[in-house]
């Protein structure tokens, strides 16, 4: 399997003429903040000055976890596939801010455990059902984490937009997450754990005790890859694949919570220039996300105390991309609006 190349957005010429593409615009310098920064990491990614949004979409991956069975989520395994049939009937909160958004919505069963059957809106590129129990054995087989990194690299090689959103539904996942966080970033079991759907206290300290014993069972692993199989989930390992062909095809990725983040830690990984490629929603919840931003030196666009997953922070941050690229493509400049630009 060739797993993509992926080249860094950096051209001081290019970024100097954003810039000022940027700073001609009639507005006081910099008053745009944020808004400024994403023009300018866009029109990298597009490699012009003419920067523009073409279809956007948010890919859900669903999968099950075989680490459900150490009791480490607040909900049963079974919520996974009931979810992902509020999905298909449009009912979520990601089909609803979607909706709202104008974003296409993809559905993808990377490993459920569950026969839903043919269903035209389920994209159906199911690993197994569900990982086994990384508290016990790895999660996948290295067989396993290669199709599911193979099915992400192929389904966003047939994304016609240049904008994706990366969102997941996995009870069990932020269990997955939080030991790909300590494997991958050095940051202490009981600093990357949290409540996930909600548990309780002493619900976090068991799951940081099963994280515990799983990381010691397996012992020293430095390669991403070995991380991912051992302790991550068939939705995460396809997000994985995803991003890193999305950052090849030279996409805007758009980052949703603590799940999706921890994807991003082992591409970032393997791959350290996807990191220019990436715009991070928000700043979850989930205890140990900020952590995880700050790991991965990243400046999230919302903050509202969202927990929930789905894509719903990129769906929420997706109009903030489209006034980036409006701003830069349609405001007017000092000199064809005629107002002074020089500040006394
Ligand atoms: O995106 C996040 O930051 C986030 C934080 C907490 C929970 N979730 C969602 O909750 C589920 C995992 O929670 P848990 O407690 O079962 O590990 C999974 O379906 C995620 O989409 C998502
Ligand atoms: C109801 C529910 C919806 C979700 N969406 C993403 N993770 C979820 C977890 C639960 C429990």
């Amino acid at each position: 399997m060739r797993l993509p190349d992926i080249l860094s957005t950096h051209d001081p010429l290019l970024a100097s003429e954003l810039a000022q593409a940027i700073d001609n615009k009639t507005k006081p310098l910099g008053s745009l903040g944020a808004l400024e920064t994403l023009a300018r990491q866009i029109g990298l990614i597009q490699q012009t000055t003419k920067v523009a949004l073409h279809k956007p979409a948010i890919l859900v991956f669903a999968a099950d976890h075989g680490v459900v069975a150490e009791g480490i989520s607040a909900y049963p395994q079974s919520v996974t596939w009931q979810m992902v049939e509020n999905f298909l009937s449009k009912g979520a909160a990601i089909n609803v801010f979607a909706r709202q958004n104008g974003c296409a919505l993809q559905i993808i069963d990377a490993g459920v455990n569950h026969d839903f059957g043919k269903r035209v809106a389920l994209m159906d590129c199911k690993v197994g059902r569900g990982t086994a129990n990384f508290a016990q054995k790895p999660a996948m087989s290295w067989a396993e984490c290669a199709a599911a990194l193979a099915h992400g690299m192929r389904i966003v090689g047939n994304l016609e937009g240049n904008v994706i959103g990366f969102g997941e539904m996995g009870i069990g996942n932020t269990t997955a997450a939080a030991a790909l966080m300590h494997k991958l970033t050095g940051v202490p079991v009981a600093d990357c754990v949290g409540a996930g759907t909600g548990l309780s206290p002493e619900g976090v300290l068991h799951k940081q005790d099963v994280i515990e014993a799983a990381v010691a069972l397996h012992g020293e692993m430095s390669e991403p890859l070995d991380i991912l199989a051992t302790f991550g989930g068939f939705e995460i390992a396809m997000i994985v694949g995803a991003m890193l062909k999305a950052a090849e095809r030279r996409m805007v990725l758009l980052i949703d919570g603590f799940i999706v983040s921890s994807a991003l830690l082992v591409a970032a990984r393997m791959q350290p220039a996807i990191l220019d490629y990436c715009v991070f929603s928000h700043c979850s919840d989930e205890a140990g996300h900020a952590r995880m931003l700050e790991h991965l030196k990243a400046r999230p666009l919302l903050n509202l105390g969202l927990r929930l997953g789905e894509g719903t922070g990129c769906a929420l941050a997706l109009p903030l991309l489209h006034a980036a690229v409006n701003f830069l493509g349609e405001m007017a400049t000092f000199q064809s609006a005629r107002v002074s630009g020089q500040s006394a």
